[in-house]
């Protein structure tokens, strides 16, 4: 149900836990050499490094004024306090963050992250001026069970619960079927509608058709030059959430300039 009101797609490398500080600047400077500001006015860039490396990637955009925006990967709910090993939204606030990923499957998976933690992240990164990139998707066997879409809007009413419409249509969300996570294995360009916008929907029902026409959606799972196009002709889907390809300055630019592709 793609709307009136154009939305900007939006491209986000996530990182992972992949490449230490050095590292880092050296994608940032490349990416920066290889993307006009015109094309990443077009399409929002967004790196999500690991926390390690933010300031070096704070400085390396600040001082070039690049357009290229960045986020962290995780946040904690709380302000702050004895929470050993955590980062608050505060701190990544500072560090000039724009957005922060919450919901990975790697997260619910290898730190059992609920809906209600997930909701309560998502709340923290709002409270601080970030905005939070919400991650849903099914594993395996609730695919094969063709439950998908009850489950990721079950994930995605959990996540946004107690948001007021205003907060959601600010959001980002990234529907990632598991299956299709780092496997090489991505879901075909119907697979990611189905579900983009079975999401988009459930948000109109819920927030209204005003906040469901301009909040973006991005497809995540093994994401790359050859096959961003196909996805990004899909309605619902407005970007993408890359991690593998996003760590190969070539790749990823290439996924940026995804409407050259069309044009071939
Ligand atoms: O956050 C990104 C996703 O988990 C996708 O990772 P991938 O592109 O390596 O499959």
């Amino acid at each position: 149900m793609a709307g009136a009101t154009p939305r900007t797609p939006i491209m986000a490398g996530n990182w992972k836990m992949h490449l230490d500080h050095r590292e880092a600047n050296l994608l940032v400077q490349k990416l920066a050499a290889s993307l006009t500001p015109k094309q990443l006015t077009d399409v929002e860039t967004v790196v999500l490094p690991p926390f390690t490396d933010l300031r070096t990637v704070q400085t390396a955009i600040d001082g070039d004024k690049l357009l290229i925006k960045y986020g962290a990967q995780d946040l904690s709910p709380h302000k702050n306090g004895a929470y050993t090993g955590d980062v608050s939204g505060v701190m990544l606030a500072k560090l000039g963050c724009s957005y922060v990923v919450v919901g990975h499957s790697e997260r619910r998976q290898h730190h059992h992250e609920d809906d209600a933690l997930v909701n309560a992240k998502a709340k923290a990164a709002l409270a601080n001026g970030l905005t939070p990139i919400v991650c849903v998707g099914e594993g395996p066997d609730v695919r094969e069970a063709g439950e998908q879409v009850a489950h990721c809007v079950a994930q995605l009413t959990g996540a946004l619960d107690g948001l007021k419409a205003e907060q959601v249509s600010k959001i980002v969300v990234a529907y990632e079927p598991i299956w299709a996570i780092g496997t090489g294995k991505t879901a075909t360009p119907e697979d990611a509608q189905e579900v983009c916008g079975a999401l988009r929907a459930a948000i109109s029902g819920k927030h209204g058709a005003e906040v469901a026409d301009v909040i973006r959606i991005q497809y995540g799972g093994s994401v790359k030059a050859g096959n961003i196009a196909a996805i990004m002709a899909q309605p619902d889907v407005d970007g993408a959430l890359v991690g593998g390809a996003s760590l190969v300055a070539e790749e990823f630019v290439s996924i940026v300039r995804f409407q050259e592709h069309v044009k071939r």
